[in-house]
């Protein structure tokens, strides 16, 4: 199946289990793909026959403005489960990281699948 797909989306948002996360927003970096059959837009070059990165873009920053978990994991679930409902998405894979919480690692984070792969139905 295709996909369409969102790359290191930077979005703000409280999250944290510790009382100083609760008082500040944070950056999350978020990976998105999206299985489509991107075929019906491309023979008729429209958007509205396929998932528009934009709309879906500007979702995702608003779902983060607009909620304020303590872990990623809720963030991430709560988002796959809000995505896959507002634009019909059959099956999604979310990496979510969150840079600078192990100043060790560059980032740490989750990854979902959420749904069935139109080509295992
Ligand atoms: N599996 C997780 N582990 C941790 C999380 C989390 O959301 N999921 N969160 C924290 C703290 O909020 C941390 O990011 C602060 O630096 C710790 N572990």
């Amino acid at each position: 199946m295709d996909r369409v797909l969102i790359e290191s989306l930077a979005v703000e948002t409280v999250i944290g289990v510790y009382d100083w996360e609760r008082t500040i927003t944070q950056r999350l970096l978020l990976d998105l793909e999206l299985a489509t059959d991107i075929r019906p837009a491309a023979t008729g070059d429209d958007i509205s026959l396929t998932l528009d990165y934009a709309a879906i873009s500007e979702r995702v920053t608003r779902f983060a403005s607009d909620h304020d978990f303590a872990l990623v994991e809720t963030f991430s679930e709560r988002l796959a489960e809000t995505l896959r409902d507002e634009f019909a998405i059959p099956w999604l894979r979310l990496t979510v990281r969150k840079p600078g919480a192990v100043p060790a690692a560059a980032a740490v984070g989750v990854r979902i699948e959420r749904g069935t792969r139109p080509e295992e139905t």
